[in-house]
């Protein structure tokens, strides 16, 4: 008999309490590695998948919603082992400390030896777009075109084996020290604005490849 082979494949979880989950899961439609994409709101749903998107948003009240349905403890003990890509509010969520958080503090998951400032750029009307280098992620002539909404920054690194993936290089009124807006630390992913808002799914397939390779 012929053996019928079989390429690896990954369910791919969205954390789905608040913000733009839903086109997140749509990107993650069409990458072939993907055998199933959910929407996880509950302990149970996070501890079916393989690895998990924390979409963007608005952190405090993706936090306070997480607190609430009792998913903190479940999501930082998942973030702690598998692959996990925040994306802006997600993206603070997964920092070890984030300034700029609400009156009395904000509650964060943590687990990237990072710090973040959660409305470098201003509010809503300071939105912008612009293009992005990933030189060890795309290549060197491949730029992501990158949609930052009330974007977070990444202010310090934490740990020398956080790898820097990607920086702004229009600078948009912030200091050199202030560039940074994609991170990767082992099986945690970072980036500060919203992939997930254009046709480009080359981030989405690179957090899969990820998924995959912690996985075997
Ligand atoms: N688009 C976004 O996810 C904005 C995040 C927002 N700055 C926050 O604090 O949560």
């Amino acid at each position: 008999m012929v053996s019928e082979q079989t390429s690896p494949t990954v369910v791919v979880g969205v954390l789905a309490l608040q913000g733009a989950f839903l086109e997140h899961m749509h990107m993650l439609q069409n990458i072939p590695s993907v055998k199933e994409v959910l929407a996880v709101r509950t302990e149970e749903q996070l501890n079916s998948v393989d690895c998990l998107i924390i979409p963007g948003g608005e952190s405090t009240a993706m936090a306070l919603i997480a607190e609430r349905c009792n998913m903190l403890e479940p999501l930082r003990a998942f973030v702690r082992n598998k692959p996990t890509w925040g994306t802006c509010a997600g993206m603070i969520m997964l920092a070890d400390e984030a300034t700029g958080a609400k009156k009395g503090g904000q509650q964060l998951l943590g687990g990237l030896s990072i710090c973040v400032n959660r409305n470098q750029f201003g509010t809503q009307k300071d939105s912008f777009e612009t293009m992005l280098h990933f030189p060890t992620v795309l290549g060197e002539n491949r730029p992501f075109h990158a949609v930052f909404i009330r974007a977070p920054v990444i202010t310090a690194i934490k740990a020398d084996d956080v790898e820097v993936l990607s920086r702004l290089e229009s600078k948009v009124g912030q200091t050199d020290a202030e560039t940074i807006v994609a991170v990767r630390q082992g099986h945690l992913m970072a980036t500060a604005f919203h992939p997930e808002l254009t046709r480009d799914n080359r981030l989405h397939q690179y957090f899969v490849h990820l998924a995959l390779q912690h996985k075997q």
